[in-house]
């Protein structure tokens, strides 16, 4: 690690200038969620793909219902039932009806579809309130129906095409696939989609004194947490997460573990074993991964003016150059590290134009002022109000304090200049969503 030591922005530059986004692939719908799309869509097919039935009734033609009332109705022969999915459909001709069901093909001869409800519904009494079941009644696709009112030519009937037509441009390369856009996809009939894959991201913390939630604990261990959060984390980012359990501080089996992961990974991030100490064995194993003849691979130890955070390592290892970050082993470091850096890198792999958190101004509420070292950008943990414009800290600035870091939904940022944060001044938070 040199003496020099780089600016949060300058870290995040270099990261991100680095990151290319992943190669685009075919992908089915359920697996496109999320990803961003390549192609622009166009529509091979009309939606609706044929006039239908918007209502539950009957399809009649307009003269035949022309001046019909509840004293005077029009009388009709019910010819048949066309159902949603019929193809074998009848022709209604003058004095006739079909009783059809929403989403049904409108049939040749009809013009329009009076609802059930303005209808005897076939049972010779009053105004129907709905259909007996086909099952129930079967002959209520015969005999006469009573409709109480006219309707307008093309009343209750969706058109071919009225929701997009054949040559359409439905999605937009760019475009993010969320839920409604997937419903799109799969009602023009599209089963796959051109888009930049979920990147593979593997976690890896390291440290002697890390077992895993659920054993015992000996003397001097603790549980492995940082994994667990910044998977999750990888995951809420967009990415599949693999995470690999504490791997002990022994530079050789670091060093092979990653090698294994290599396989399966876009990118690798590793928590702990960055600092000074005698055990931090990522510097160790990662200092002098470059391959020489490869410019730009190896990785990178700095020291960041930042806190928590300090210690940060970047870089990329193995034959396909698979970017790797080394983030610190305090847990608030980690995460902190994780939101500042390693979400917009998973965010570029996506190929996503929006790769940081939102950021907002709010007045800080505090009984005191904050403290904060000079010639580093401080991340403290807060609860954010957004309707008061307001930013509250929760607990203190030590990067173990893990239960207020899970209280928290914001980073308060105080500035390399400031030293102290005044209450009721304004700050910059990011949200954490
Ligand atoms: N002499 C110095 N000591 C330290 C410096 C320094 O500049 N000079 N920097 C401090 C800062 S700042 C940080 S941050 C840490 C970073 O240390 P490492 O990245 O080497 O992390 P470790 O030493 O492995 O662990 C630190 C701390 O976090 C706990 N830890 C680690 N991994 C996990 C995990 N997966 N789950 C939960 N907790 C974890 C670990 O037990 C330690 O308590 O170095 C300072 N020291
Ligand atoms: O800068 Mo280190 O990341 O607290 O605590």
């Amino acid at each position: 690690m040199s003496n020099t030591i780089w600016s949060v922005d300058e870290h995040l530059d270099d990261i991100l200038a680095a990151v290319r986004p992943l190669e685009p692939i075919d992908l089915q719908l359920p697996d496109a969620q999320g990803c961003v799309l390549v192609e622009d869509v166009t529509v091979a097919m009309a939606l609706p793909p044929f006039d239908n039935s918007s209502m539950d009734g009957y399809a009649v033609r307009v003269a035949d219902v022309a001046g019909a009332s509840e004293e005077f109705p029009a009388v009709l022969t019910v010819i048949g039932d066309v159902a949603a999915g019929s193809d074998a459909l009848p022709t209604v001709g003058p004095g006739q009806a079909a009783r059809i069901m929403t989403g049904a093909p409108l049939p040749p001869g009809a013009e329009a579809v009076v609802p059930v409800e303005w209808t005897d519904g076939g049972a010779g009494q009053g105004a129907a309130t709905t259909m007996r079941p086909a099952g129930d009644a079967p002959e209520g696709a015969s005999g006469q129906v009573r409709v109480h009112r006219a309707a307008d030519a093309r009343a209750h009937v969706r058109a071919r095409g009225s929701d997009v037509q054949v040559g359409d441009l439905a999605l937009r390369a760019g475009t993010v696939l969320g839920p409604p856009q997937i419903g799109l996809l799969a009602a023009i009939g599209r089963g796959t989609v051109k888009v930049r894959p979920r990147p593979r991201v593997v976690v890896l913390s390291t440290g002697s004194e890390l077992i895993q939630p659920g054993e015992e604990l000996r003397e001097g261990q603790i549980y492995d947490s940082n994994s667990f959060a910044l998977a999750a984390a990888a995951r809420d980012a967009g990415a599949i997460a693999y995470r690999v359990g504490a791997v002990t501080d022994d530079a050789a089996v670091l060093r092979d573990t990653i090698e294994d992961q290599l396989i399966r990974a876009d990118l690798l991030v590793t928590t702990g074993g960055v600092s000074v100490g005698a055990y931090d064995v990522v510097k160790e194993a990662l200092s002098f991964s470059g391959d020489q003849d490869q410019p730009g691979s190896g990785v990178d130890f700095r020291k960041l003016k930042m806190q928590p955070g300090k210690p940060q390592g970047f870089g990329s290892i193995g034959p396909d150059h698979t970017p790797l970050l080394a983030l610190p082993g305090n847990p608030v470091s980690s995460y902190v590290s994780f939101e500042l850096f390693v979400r917009p890198a998973i965010r570029t792999l996506m190929g996503l134009d929006d790769v940081h958190r939102p950021t907002v101004r709010a007045v800080l509420k505090s009984g005191k002022a904050l403290s904060s070292p000079a010639d580093r950008r401080q991340f403290l943990r807060g609860r954010h109000d957004a309707d008061a414009g307001t930013v509250s800290p929760v607990g203190g600035a030590g990067s173990h304090l893990i239960a207020a870091l899970a209280l928290a939904d914001c980073l308060i940022v105080i500035p390399e200049e400031t030293t102290s944060a005044e209450p009721d001044s304004e700050v910059d938070v990011i949200l954490l969503g």
